[in-house]
């Protein structure tokens, strides 16, 4: 399969490697797109796929474009693109917060994927939602499937105000995990752990704490409670985090991370 990537960032080169690890592409099918020479010199030492810089007519001839710059240079990419995407290609944008509506326009585009996906696609245990735009037709949806399962589960929606939700919980999720982890860890050598010993107690503890979620046929607060003795450590560690508004907190939190998607859609949508 021809695959283009425009925007060979974190996410545009996740792709380019699982695109090649399941034998979607190969070398010289997949073509990555420098922003400059600088960037190409960086693309050409990973020996991926043929590096270009600029959107060469020879690129756009490809069966699937994944579009994977920052929303906020969504705007000038697609004043560069329009009017160069073969009709029948795919176009596949992972750009938080850019409606199907406003790529179809600013792009003069029918068949188009909106997916959201996270970083543990990486080692092919991401999670991506998509949502195709109306045109789009079961071939479309297959070749969907079949390339981003290669980065870990997909699940499509039909329901494009849920895609800000999405963002902001899976897309953005895995950096709440990261952050917490941090606080811990931190905490832990404030403790006089040194920082090896912190990072194996905090991180074996997530680890083992999500089997024991995942393999458990009990509810989240019967967890809890299974951990938290009466009169104990967890016990004074949660209610401090309640008297603290911690969870008003970090709900607000995601509240304002989908927020920000809407905001996103707003922006680009001019
Ligand atoms: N990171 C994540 O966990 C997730 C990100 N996303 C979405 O994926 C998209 C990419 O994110 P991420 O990979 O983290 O971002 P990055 O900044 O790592 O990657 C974007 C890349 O696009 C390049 N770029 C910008 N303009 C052009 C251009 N005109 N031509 C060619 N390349 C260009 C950037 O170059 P330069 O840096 O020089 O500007 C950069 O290398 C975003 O829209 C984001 O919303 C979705 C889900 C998860
Ligand atoms: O922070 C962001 O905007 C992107 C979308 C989800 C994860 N990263």
């Amino acid at each position: 399969m021809k695959i283009t990537i425009l925007g060979c960032g974190n996410m545009g080169l996740t792709y380019a490697r699982a695109f090649l690890q399941y034998h979607k592409t190969t070398f010289d099918d997949l073509t990555l797109i420098a922003k400059d020479e600088k960037h190409a010199t960086e693309l050409n030492s990973m020996k991926l796929g043929k590096v270009i810089t600029g959107i060469t007519p020879d690129a756009m001839q490809c069966d699937v474009l994944i579009l994977a710059v920052k929303p906020q240079d969504f705007i000038g990419v697609a004043g560069s693109l329009k009017g160069k995407i073969p009709p029948e290609t795919l176009l596949i944008s992972i750009l938080a917060g850019v409606k199907l509506d406003t790529l179809q326009e600013k792009l003069g585009h029918k068949y188009i994927v909106r997916a959201m996906p996270n970083m543990p696609a990486q080692f092919g245990m991401g999670i991506t939602v998509y949502i195709p735009s109306s045109d789009a037709n079961v071939h479309h949806l297959s070749t969907v499937e079949n390339l981003l399962n290669t980065t870990g589960r997909t699940f499509m929606i039909e329901n494009e105000n849920l895609m800000d939700g999405v963002t902001a919980l899976s897309g953005s999720g895995p950096a709440y995990f990261y952050y917490i982890v941090k606080i811990m860890t931190d905490t832990a050598k404030k403790m006089g752990f040194d920082e090896s010993l912190a990072n194996l107690l905090v991180m074996h503890t997530m680890h083992g704490a999500f089997h024991v979620m995942n393999n458990s046929d009990t509810g989240l607060d019967e967890l809890i409670r299974k951990v938290a003795s009466k009169g104990g450590t967890t016990e004074a560690a949660l209610k401090t985090m309640k008297d603290n508004k911690f969870d008003e907190i970090f709900a607000t939190a995601l509240l304002n991370a989908e927020k920000r998607s809407k905001e996103l859609s707003e922006l680009n949508g001019k």
